[in-house]
């Protein structure tokens, strides 16, 4: 990784600077690193500034973006090039590229995920060959074990261009998976289960081979139960609520219509996952419960956060989950992402290891 870049670029939600940003000044004292953040309200992304340039070092080192609830994706950077002249943004960026690294696995041209940023796309979508064919003629661009090469845009006069490592960030562009609603899929709630798999689960996933058994709690009208379903789970869906007919019909569904905090199951399953619409602490203690009882070995679960304190509100349901399993001596990997698909809410990934 190059010595040049010297602050991290962090995208996330728009509205959730303040969340992305109180999380890698907490992340980076962890690792000993004080440091400064920039965030503009609503700009959907936030630069962390080390007080001195090598102090990046641990967290090029130590930092995981799996750890990382709100950031959705995690650049090594410098400040951005600003003022490119239209006539020659190419020689500005490559110059700055090349100081980065000489090879790299690809190229990535992101934007903001905001209204202002998408319009920025057509631009993007046509200096991208153009830039490509210039880098390819100095570095290596095929090479998958080097770092990406990002040029963030802000506008078309000015761009952060930074490294993400691969297997330390996201795989997407702008960390957005492109998921399509599927055909037959009950509610648009189920891209949110499936970009939770893709998120969490190494690929291709042995936690979800077929014959494995799951709990859907919150689980009308089927979204995430058709996700089970479509992998041949068997699943026990707990909801009051309406479920589509056709999961009934698919022989691998039980609908059970009670309180998801009454419900227990007759054996341990494989899978608990929970959407339901509660508060976080409520739901963070009740999939403590089912891990600490042994009822299930994976949870999949969406915290709604509150209006206020919501990156405290996600802290407090971490240490929730950690403090029921602590006392049995039970371990377990947590963690929690703000999907894409989420909105005011993060998921949770709980499994026992
Ligand atoms: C956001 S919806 C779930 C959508 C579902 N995951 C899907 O993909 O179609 C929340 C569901 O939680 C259910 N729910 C809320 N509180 C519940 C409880 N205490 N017990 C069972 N279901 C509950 C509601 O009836 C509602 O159907």
């Amino acid at each position: 990784m190059s010595a040049c870049t010297d602050r991290l670029l962090l995208y996330c939600r728009a509205g959730f600077e303040q969340e992305c940003a109180a999380e890698i000044l907490e992340r980076a004292a962890a690792l000993g690193v004080a440091g400064q953040v920039e965030a503009r309200p609503e700009a959907a992304f936030v630069v962390f500034v080390p007080n001195t340039a090598e102090n990046l070092l641990p967290l090029r080192k130590r930092l995981r973006f799996a750890s990382l609830t709100f950031a959705r994706q995690l650049i090594f950077t410098t400040a951005p090039a600003l003022e490119l002249p239209v006539g020659d943004r190419i020689s500005v960026l490559l110059n700055c590229a090349r100081r980065l690294s000489e090879r790299f696995s690809t190229l990535v041209l992101d934007y903001p995920d905001t209204n202002q940023g998408k319009r920025l796309s057509t631009f993007v979508r046509k200096f991208a060959p153009l830039f490509r064919q210039a880098l390819e003629r100095s570095t290596r661009l095929d090479d998958p074990q080097a770092p990406r090469l990002h040029l963030f845009w802000l506008s078309s006069a000015a761009a952060y261009v930074g490294l993400s490592i691969p297997g330390n960030s996201s795989p997407w562009p702008l960390g957005i998976p492109r998921l399509k609603l599927p055909r037959g899929a009950p509610s648009r709630s189920t891209l949110k289960l499936e970009e939770a798999f893709q998120t969490f689960l190494e690929n291709p996933p042995q936690a979800l081979r077929p014959g494995l058994t799951a709990v859907d709690l919150g689980a009308a009208p089927g979204g995430w139960t058709w996700q089970l379903v479509r992998r041949h789970i068997h699943t026990v869906a707990v909801d009051n609520g309406p479920l589509d007919p056709a999961l009934l019909e698919s022989g691998l569904v039980e609908h059970r219509r009670t309180d998801g905090f009454r419900y227990r199951p007759a054996k341990p399953v494989d899978w608990l996952v929970c959407d339901m619409l509660e508060q976080p602490a409520r739901i963070a203690a009740l999939v403590g419960d089912w891990l600490a009882r042994g009822w299930c070995r994976h949870a999949i679960f969406n915290l709604k956060l509150p209006m206020k304190k919501r990156y405290e509100e996600v802290q407090r349901c971490r240490s929730l989950i950690e403090a029921r399993l602590r006392p049995k001596g039970i371990r377990c990997r947590l963690a929690f992402k703000q999907l894409y698909h989420d909105r005011a809410e993060v998921t949770g990934y709980a499994t026992l290891s």
